[in-house]
């Protein structure tokens, strides 16, 4: 190899999704050098197959309920969503799946960006082989982070990747409603999926393992979420049991219990694999396909100069939580190459705590269920001493005005011995933006004597923070 294919920087960056551009911008801004290595579309899996798409489909349905719950208004609603629109809707929130818009953004961040197929080879050294071919290798003179992401994980289920089953990807990517869809797998994926594509035209049946729906939820949640699937038509099964897969014509079949299910395609959604296969993580003591087993700074366990950022670390696997690690991790970077001190207790400016103790999450179906926290399924496994206080948020003026009818449920963890929050979950509509209030109580550990001084105004949904705290009180 030439020595044009060699080039070293502070810090390279393995994936250009949401995560790896953050390493890169923080780090660049921390006064260091850095090359970003993609090798299909920088912005990654949330701006092109994730979170845009998805919730682009989910939206025009939730205004027209919104529309629709409100006497008077509900009266201007006379017609039925316009799919083709609403496709070419999602269509424009993925820049039709062109990166240009976010490579300009690198280019103008001072990141180098370098397409192509990244692997390590050994310590703080990354080859690329690039779409022609060519390789060039990149030295690290602080830090490699690994940023690569996670795939759908396909289970174990007899001739299902012979069917070519949808993946997330072709579920937000679609360019029409297929006739009948199955899903398997009833968690976030599942039911936004569920829900977007019933109301674009398909018949949809989701087949979920357990006894629940977003079973790492409020059993609420699940509850919610459930009755409003089945009130809409789709048909849910819980403890499906999906054995084998396979073809009939166009048609795809699966063996569920003792009966066979049809439909045109089949969306498989039962979680995620990390992607460190084929990025040479072997060549320095590490096992691919696993996830990479980081500290709270997001540095690999005995590996001082790598990090694992983002959904391939598995901690949190949420666009803004990968951002979020990225800023820690990028900051630790940062403060290593320059030989200053990297505290690493809770909540300092490198360690990323609120992926243990305050992570904020919004499933986008109708109900919404808003989340930060511990669960009290969490707190009871965890042993801490705590109460659970519930009210349902139709209950509250600014719920009744927002939406003739609206139901909803609002469940806070309290700790009985320090009196803060643990976590609290919305489940109603719209619920998605009470949470931000919800997640600066639990980081601050607020106590509750000072949150009756965070008055809610009058009459909004947040009316509903009174209500608990009322009901806290007894
Ligand atoms: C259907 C769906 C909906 C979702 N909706 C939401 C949501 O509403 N809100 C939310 O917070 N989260 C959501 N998520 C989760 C979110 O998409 C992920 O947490 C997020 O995309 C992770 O970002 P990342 O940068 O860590 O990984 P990725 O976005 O996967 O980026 C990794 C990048 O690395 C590249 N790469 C991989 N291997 C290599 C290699 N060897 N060489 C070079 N490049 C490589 C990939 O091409 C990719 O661009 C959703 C997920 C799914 C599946
Ligand atoms: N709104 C959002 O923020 C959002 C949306 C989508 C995805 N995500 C992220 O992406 C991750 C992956 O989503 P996901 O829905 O694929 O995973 P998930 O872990 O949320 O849900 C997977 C579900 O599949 C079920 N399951 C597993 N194996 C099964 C089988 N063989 N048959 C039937 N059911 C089975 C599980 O019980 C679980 O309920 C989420 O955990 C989340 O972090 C976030």
């Amino acid at each position: 190899m030439s020595s044009a294919d060699e080039k070293t920087y502070d810090v390279v960056v393995l994936g250009a999704g949401s995560t790896g551009e953050n390493v890169a911008d923080v780090v660049v801004r921390g006064g260091l050098s850095a090359v970003l290595v993609e090798e299909h579309l920088v912005g990654g899996e949330c701006s092109y197959y994730a979170c845009m798409p998805s919730k682009a489909l989910l939206r025009g349905t939730e205004a027209i309920a919104e529309a629709r719950a409100v006497k008077g208004a509900a009266a201007a609603v006379t017609g039925e969503q316009d799919v083709a629109a609403t496709l070419e809707r999602r269509d424009s929130f993925t820049s039709n799946w062109d990166d240009a818009g976010q490579v300009s953004w690198v280019e103008g961040a001072g990141i180098d960006l370098l397409r192509g197929t990244a692997r390590l080879d050994g310590e703080r050294t990354v080859v690329v082989t690039g779409p022609d071919g060519t390789e060039t290798r990149l030295s690290a003179r602080h830090a490699v982070a690994v940023c690569t992401g996670s795939a759908a994980a396909v289970p174990p289920v007899d001739g299902l990747p012979d069917v070519q089953p949808w993946t997330p990807r072709e579920a937000t990517s679609a360019k029409e409603a297929p006739r009948r869809l199955l899903v398997i797998g009833g968690g976030y994926v599942g039911c936004e999926m569920s829900f977007a594509w019933n109301a674009l035209g398909s018949t949809v049946t989701l087949l979920q393992r357990g006894d629940r729906l977003l079973p790492g939820a409020e059993p609420q949640a699940g509850d919610a979420v459930l009755a409003s699937l089945r009130d809409r038509g789709v048909d849910v099964r819980l403890d499906a049991d999906v054995t084998a897969a396979r073809r009939d014509g166009d048609e795809v079949v699966l063996t569920v219990g003792t009966e066979e299910l049809r439909g045109d395609e089949v969306l498989v959604a039962t979680g995620r694999e990390a992607r460190t296969t084929g990025i040479g993580v072997e060549t320095v003591g590490l096992e691919p396909g696993e996830y990479l087993d980081v500290d709270d700074t997001l540095q690999v366990r005995g590996l001082p100069w790598l990090y694992g950022v983002g959904d391939v670390n598995g901690r949190r696997q949420l666009t803004h939580m990968g951002k979020y690690q990225a800023r820690q991790a990028a900051a630790a970077i940062v403060a290593r190459a320059r030989g200053e001190e990297v505290a690493v207790e809770d909540w300092s400016p490198y360690t990323a705590t609120a992926d243990r103790a305050a992570t904020p999450a919004v499933v986008f179906t109708d109900p919404q269920v808003a989340s930060v926290g511990l669960t009290s399924a969490q707190a009871r496994e965890a042993g801490v001493p705590h109460r659970v206080v519930e009210y349902p948020i139709g209950s509250v003026a600014g719920a009744s005005l927002f939406a003739d009818g609206y139901e909803g449920t609002a469940i806070a963890v309290v700790d009985t011995s320090r009196e803060v929050l643990l976590g609290v979950t919305f489940v109603g509509p719209a619920v998605a933006e009470l949470l931000q209030a919800a997640t600066i109580a639990v980081v601050g550990e607020v106590p509750i004597s000072r949150l009756w001084h965070a008055v809610p105004a009058y009459p909004t949904v947040n009316e509903i923070w009174l209500r608990l705290l009322e009901t806290w009180r007894g």
